[in-house]
């Protein structure tokens, strides 16, 4: 019979604020809590998406599993009627990796960022209605992060008013793309454009690929997918894959010509508008990739807590209502809490710093509308560095989940190893995120060595202009408390930031020749970086504070998390803090004495914390974090359900098990 005790409940009645105003302020909304809500228990409901067993399915099945899923989302979003937003929450919820993520989520992106007015109506129709389904063929065997050296080439024939387009060699070969493998029958295909004998460096061009009445690859192409990737289930569900062209040809006006074109006669013509904006969807997706990075941490916090609080190690000198004694649940523990609530902590601030860049993009795309390319550099400061930052925290954070879940935390039937082998890798696609760092401080030595000449820095690097303040400064705390201010907190980072930038730009100008001295402090580069996203972080928590913040609790309970987020972070990076002399060692010291009082003010709450994401059981695919804590019962039944429980001898006794068995009596009785 099914357990229906709600074994969290008594956590749940511990809460001291309004659980209910939380998922509104996690959601952003109390519309979006509503819709979002609404679609998570419609895909929950709906046996076609259920997902119980894709962690034992061969390669090929869960491949074609996908496939199914696929089909059925667009047949589901067409026969609902679904708005743009409900479908995106739909696609959100089945959670299944397959190339409708890449159609979706860069290869139209790539035409609305790229393509002139004309090609946009003439191919966004067809990939609106999958008509045609499409990829992002960027990245190539010998080059991801190197774009500016892909070998693909696009030349112009001025004969037949055509692109050839051409793989020279073995390295040229596209190799990645999402959806290419098997699935797709376009591409926005990234090659060097040469015309008229000369290289204009890369562009976008739009290429059939695969027949649209039989599937067949067109001629001149060969197309497959790339093998098995790490983990089981994760990203073996997509065809990533190779492509290859034997001098392709393809209608002039296939070449996305937005930001450059080349005329009938092959004259290669510029606009003002910035080269970049070729590399816009990459742009657009890292925005996205933050908003994911605060939802795959979300969810393994979800399940550590819950785990943490049904799981009991050791004595207790409690006793429960029949006085006897009962164990120590591993929530309690100290250990167990300096580990959980910084990343509970982090998986909020990750949450508010991608709601801030999803508008920081938008308001992008307006400006962009009018002509105004000025906050272009900062947006792709902003998405690089926050998309490196969020990634490889969300990443390690999984990982530390699992560990928190002690031996359960390895099974599959925990969630936690397919989430993090399908999360692991967005530390590298959209861009390697040492490679992004590198970017992004690349943007911040130009900021700095702009102040001489009185350009003033706007936007998240405002707090540069303060330099001569931030170089002087020391922090004032003298007590524990005194660390519960978040003016007094932002100034710390700002001054660690800050001076780690001086420093390297100083370095810098040791150095005759610029690029070997970037080379040569690249490591220094990196750690600066880190550190100015920091205080992009932080400072977006607090102005998140400074909003209209309802319900009993909430904004204490968010306050708390932004100190636990803050003063974490400090701790991890001490020795940036001290060798920059923004805080004393005395200093560090009052913030661990102030991190444990934060971490007793969250214990009664984190049950109620992690019920604010609002994540149906269905969507953490978790018996650990299952959202009424039976999770005894539910870790033997899916044991049972393994393929190799299908019989009670296995096969292959009777070849492999037997005759060992065998040899071993006979040895014993020689
Ligand atoms: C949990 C999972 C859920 C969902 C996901 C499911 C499916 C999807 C999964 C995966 C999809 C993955 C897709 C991909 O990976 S697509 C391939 C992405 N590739 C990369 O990101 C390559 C990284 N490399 C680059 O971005 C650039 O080439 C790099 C910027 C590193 C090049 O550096 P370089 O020094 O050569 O710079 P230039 O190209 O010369 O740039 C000069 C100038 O331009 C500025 N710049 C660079 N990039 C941009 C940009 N994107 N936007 C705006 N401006 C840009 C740069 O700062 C320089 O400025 P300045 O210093 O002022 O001259
Ligand atoms: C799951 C997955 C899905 C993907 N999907 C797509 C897709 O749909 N379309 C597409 O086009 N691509 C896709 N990619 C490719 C992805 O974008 C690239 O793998 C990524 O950009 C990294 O490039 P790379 O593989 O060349 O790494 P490399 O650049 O070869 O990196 C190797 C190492 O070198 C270091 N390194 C490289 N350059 C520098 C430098 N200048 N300074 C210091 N260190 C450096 C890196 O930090 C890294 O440690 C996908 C990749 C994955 C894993």
């Amino acid at each position: 019979m099914e357990d229906t005790v709600d074994h969290l409940a008594h956590e749940r009645s511990k809460a001291q604020f309004n659980v209910e105003e939380m998922k509104i302020i996690w959601a952003g909304s109390l519309h979006a809590l509503q819709v979002s809500d609404r679609i998570a228990k419609l895909v929950a409901s709906d046996p076609g998406f259920g997902k119980e067993n894709r962690a034992v399915l061969s390669r090929k099945d869960l491949f074609k599993s996908a496939l199914k899923k696929a089909a059925y989302v667009w047949k589901r979003i067409n026969e609902l009627g679904l708005s743009e937003e409900e479908t995106s929450w739909l696609r959100f919820y089945v959670d299944e990796l397959a190339y409708d993520y890449v159609h979706w989520g860069m290869f139209v992106p790539a035409i609305k960022g790229s393509a002139t007015e004309e090609q946009q109506n003439k191919w966004l129709p067809l990939a609106n209605t999958m008509q045609i389904i499409g990829t992002y063929a960027q990245t190539e065997l010998g080059h991801g992060s190197n774009v500016r050296g892909l070998e693909t080439t696009a030349t112009f024939d001025p004969v037949t008013d055509e692109f050839i387009i051409h793989s020279p060699t073995l390295t040229s070969s596209k190799w990645w793309p999402g959806g290419l493998g098997k699935v797709a029958t376009h591409a926005v295909v990234y090659a060097q454009l040469i015309t008229d004998g000369k290289e204009y460096g890369v562009n976008g061009f739009l290429v059939q690929i695969r027949s649209l009445d039989d599937h067949f690859p067109l001629p001149g192409i060969t197309v497959g997918d790339i093998g098995m990737k790490f983990g089981s289930g994760a990203f073996n569900s997509m065809d990533n894959g190779v492509l290859r062209f034997d001098r392709v040809r393809i209608p002039r006006n296939q070449m996305l010509m937005r930001v450059s074109k080349v005329t009938r006669e092959g004259k290669y013509v510029e606009s003002n508008i910035p080269k970049q904006i070729i590399y816009g969807a990459m742009v657009y997706v890292r925005q996205t990739i933050v908003a994911d990075a605060s939802i795959a941490l979300s969810r393994a916090v979800c399940i550590a807590t819950r785990y943490s609080a049904v799981r009991r190690q050791f004595g207790s000198p409690q006793n429960d209502q029949n006085g006897n004694g009962i164990e120590t649940q591993v929530i309690d523990y100290k250990t167990q809490q300096s580990r959980l609530f910084p990343l509970l902590a982090s998986a909020y601030a990750f949450r508010f710093v991608g709601e801030w860049l999803k508008w920081l993009y938008t308001d992008l795309i307006q400006k962009l509308e009018g002509n105004d390319f000025s906050t272009l550099p900062e947006v792709h400061a902003c998405t690089a560095g926050l998309k490196s930052l969020t990634t490889s925290a969300a990443a390690d954070g999984i990982e530390e989940s699992r560990k928190l879940c002690g031996g359960h935390g390895y099974l599959s039937s925990s969630g936690l190893p397919e989430l993090y082998a399908t999360f692991v890798p967005a530390c590298t696609y959209e861009g390697d995120n040492v490679v992004l760092l590198l970017q992004v401080s690349r943007f911040l030595m130009k900021t700095i060595s702009q102040l001489q000449s009185g350009k003033k820095p706007t936007g998240t690097t405002a707090y540069i202009g303060h330099v001569e303040h931030l170089i002087q400064c020391g922090c004032n705390v003298k007590k524990a408390e005194d660390w519960l201010n978040l003016c007094v907190i932002l100034e710390a980072f700002e001054a660690r930031a800050i001076r780690l930038l001086v420093a390297c730009a100083e370095n810098l100008t040791k150095f005759a020749n610029p690029l070997q001295g970037f080379s040569e402090l690249s490591p220094d580069l990196v750690e600066a970086a880190v550190a100015h996203c920091q205080v992009i972080v932080v400072s977006k928590f607090i102005e998140k504070l400074q909003q209209n913040i309802q319900g009993i609790g909430v904004k204490q309970l968010l306050e708390t998390l932004c100190y636990i987020y803050s003063l974490n972070l400090i701790h991890k990076h001490l020795g940036d803090f001290l060798s920059t002399r923004s805080i004393t060692p005395k200093q560090a010291s009052l913030a661990s004495d102030q991190l444990r009082s934060l971490y007793a003010k969250v214990r009664p709450n984190a049950i109620a914390l992690v019920d604010a994401f609002n994540y149906t059981d269905h969507f953490l695919g978790s018996v650990l974090g299952s959202y009424d804590g039976n999770v005894y019962p539910k870790l033997y039944e899916e044991a049972w359900k393994d393929p190799l429980n299908e019989s009670v001898v296995p096969d292959g006794y009777h070849e492999n098990i037997r005759p060992v068995l065998k040899q071993q009596l006979q040895n014993a009785r020689l």
